[in-house]
């Protein structure tokens, strides 16, 4: 609880409602009203955490900047002409204990304009205008705000329970017991009405587990559990009945009231039981403002504008059929004849753009904005960092575990092809030919059986995704993230080091010593974990499964292709491929430390006409592979790990830079609000 705002309420009580077509009310009695009414709720407020949230984002339709806070533009390049505006000109505001309903038709403008609020837009949107929190410029982003998107990604092998209740730990603060935490999730659970389905696993394109509307609550719940100040909430009734959708957004409606969050959501089909539960609505259409202000009085600015809702429709559907041009059809404007939708949008627009409505609307963003209430803090997670690095390894741990996908059907096909190896290989024995058998063998296990690893990328892709949205919302860092993802791959990552490992390893006959063995392993198992961790740094470049499978599996070709087997060290192009892209190549150091383990200590008989009768191990390393000799087997192995930090360290760094450079670009893009209007 440490932002304290007091914040008087604005929303008339529905006796004190004002027609809209009524002579503006003077600011001074909007002031007194406010005042009297915020004393009402004088002591709530303080004890509270309040966040007034005026958005005002664009700038005017008609190009002059006529409010106190130059209102919402967002527009997209449409590769052709110029830019497509998606919103233009809107204005309003949300506040504390209410529950702000964005409606309009789809493709209206909803989720864009919460990703704009939210600081989410993509990097692909120019925003103009300004969205202030009690009056300051922050950035909602990683932490400050929650958001439930539109898509659901969970994590899909977990069930109901285990999904919450790890968030709950990674969220929620560590002076909280671990009974409390459960008791939380539990409590979120069956406010969400999924006691039911605790335990069924949320299931996804592979294997069907919750249905839609059962996931849009469990990803309601995950972001309801710490009690956000401020909550954003993309269609959250889509795919859920009516009685359903009800429930929720009274639960919603109750935390707002109860705990004085400010929530906004976007909503498709609201029951008339719904609608009602809202404070203020937001009805956009085509990017415009049709209508902002309370619900209660949405039915008299239609009915005065010759649009009554009949007697029989619920008022929520009969605005939505009112603003929706995407299907040919006349309207009845009272007793005024038809008119054409768009014609009765243009109508409503000006309208409300006339309206009383509006003018408080815009009073009331300037009222809050020179109040200037506390700053929204970030607050992320309040878990300390340890905790977050050890939920997150065994989170993922049971992920990889669960999913088939990940590492068994890795280690199916390892086994597989493992055998292959050790028949086609089989008892290699120790003649002159064995020589390049031998070297074949070992180039094909570090570069072939380490290749294999892009077949997790989609499971990665996966993580990703979920890593996202949680990171958005500021449930984990990034350092627990890699560390959590790093330490709960490596029991199966050494599984399918030791098991196919030792089939090939002992079908083929290399040398008998366990020791020489245990460096084959773990040489391999370095270089599995080299591979998933530059899949991991591809993913978070590339964050689209199939194009990152093409990027990693093009990466680590280039690098088998330099690795020294298939051309030798030193017949590679000097400037490039020798230096520097040799050494960079981990393929360099895996079949040198392979080849060291094996040849080392062995002798061959040696067929060349005119040498010696037999051939040593280190004479071929140095005189056939031409391996570098001035180092052992074991710095090779360590330059692997030491690489492996590397590639976790840029895949830390990488994720860190995107965050960091997103907004920068989305400033240095984002245009005054004259040129946008140019643009449109
Ligand atoms: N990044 C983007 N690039 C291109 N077009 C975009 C982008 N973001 C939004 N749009 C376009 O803007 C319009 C509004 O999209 P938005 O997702 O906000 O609509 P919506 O009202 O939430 O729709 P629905 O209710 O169907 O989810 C759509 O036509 C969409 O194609």
């Amino acid at each position: 609880m440490d932002s304290t705002v007091n914040v008087p309420r604005w929303t008339p009580k529905p006796s004190t409602v004002r027609s809209p077509l009524k002579k503006p009310t003077a600011r001074v009695d909007d002031e007194l009203e406010l005042q009297s009414m915020a004393s009402d709720e004088d002591d709530k407020s303080l004890s509270m955490d309040t966040v007034p949230f005026p958005f005002s984002t664009g700038f005017a339709i008609d190009g002059h900047d006529h409010h106190h806070h130059p209102p919402l533009d967002s527009s997209v390049g449409d590769g052709k002409n110029g830019r497509r505006v998606i919103l233009q000109g809107l204005t309003g505001y949300a506040q504390p204990e209410d529950v702000l309903c964005v409606m309009g038709p789809s493709g209206c403008g909803k989720s864009t304009l919460l990703d704009a609020l939210a600081g989410r837009l993509s990097s692909n949107t120019q925003q103009t205008g300004e969205i202030l929190i009690n009056g300051h410029k922050v950035t909602l982003a990683f932490g400050t705000s929650a958001y439930v998107t539109q898509d659901d990604t969970l994590m899909t092998t977990l069930t109901v329970r285990e999904a919450v209740y790890y968030s709950a730990q990674l969220q929620l603060p560590d002076f909280m017991s671990i009974s409390e935490k459960k008791q939380r999730a539990e409590m979120t659970i069956r406010e969400m009405g999924l006691q039911d389905s605790v335990d069924t696993r949320i299931g996804g394109w592979s294997t069907k587990g919750l249905s839609g509307g059962q996931k849009r609550r469990v990803s309601i719940c995950i972001e309801i559990l710490t009690r956000p100040k401020l909550l954003f909430l993309d269609e959250p009734t889509s795919g859920l009945d009516s009685a359903a959708s009800y429930h929720v957004m009274k639960r919603i409606v109750r935390l707002a009231k109860r705990d004085g969050r400010t929530v906004i959501a976007s909503i498709h089909q609201p029951s008339s039981e719904v609608f009602e539960l809202f404070h203020n609505l937001c009805l956009l259409s085509y990017g415009r403002t049709v209508y902002f202000g309370p619900v209660s009085i949405a039915e008299k600015f239609f009915s005065s504008n010759g649009f009554p809702c009949p007697s029989l429709r619920n008022p929520s559907d009969h605005y939505l059929r009112t603003i929706n041009k995407d299907f040919d059809g006349d309207l009845e404007q009272g007793l005024g004849g038809f008119i054409s939708t768009e014609e009765a949008i243009n109508v409503l627009v000006k309208s409300y753009e006339s309206s009383e409505i509006f003018q408080q609307v815009k009073q009331q963003v300037a009222y809050i904005c020179e109040k200037k209430g506390k700053i929204l803090e970030k607050k992320g997670s309040q878990a300390s960092f340890i905790t977050q690095c050890i939920v997150l390894t065994k989170r993922s741990f049971v992920n990889m575990c669960r999913d088939l996908g990940y590492y068994w059907l890795r280690l199916a096909i390892y086994i597989a092809l493992c055998l292959c190896v050790g028949t086609i290989f089989h008892d290699i024995g120790f003649t002159y030919g064995s020589i390049q058998a031998r070297g074949s063998m070992l180039m094909f296990v570090a570069a072939f059986l380490t290749f294999m690893a892009i077949g997790g990328f989609p499971s990665f892709v996966e993580d990703m995704k979920i890593f996202e949205r949680e990171r958005l919302n500021g449930h984990y860092g990034v350092g627990a993230f890699v560390v959590g993802n790093t330490f709960s791959s490596i029991p199966y990552l050494l599984i399918i080091s030791l098991v196919p490992g030792a089939i090939a390893y002992y079908l083929v006959g290399l040398q008998k010593s366990f020791q020489h063995f245990a460096y084959f392993a773990l040489l391999l198992f370095a270089c599995m974990m080299l591979v998933e961790s530059l899949m991991m740094t591809v993913a978070s470049i590339v964050p689209d499964f199939l194009m990152g499978i093409i990027t990693g599996a093009g990466i680590q070709g280039v690098m088998m292709l330099n690795g020294g087997f298939f051309r030798l060290p030193d017949d590679l192009p000097k400037p490039f491929w020798r230096y520097p892209m040799y050494y960079i190549a981990f393929h360099k150091y895996a079949n040198q430390g392979f080849y060291k383990n094996e040849f080392e200590g062995l002798t061959f008989p040696n067929n060349q006409v005119g040498g010696s009768p037999t051939i040593t191990g280190e004479e071929i390393l140095r005189n056939i592979w031409q391996v570098e000799m001035s180092y052992s087997k074991w710095i090779d192995i360590a330059i692997l790990f030491g690489m492996v930090v590397l590639y976790r360290l840029m895949f830390l760094g990488i994720i860190k830079i995107i965050e960091k450079v997103k907004p920068i670009i989305k400033v240095v893009t984002s245009v005054p609000p004259t040129q946008v209007q140019t643009d449109t």
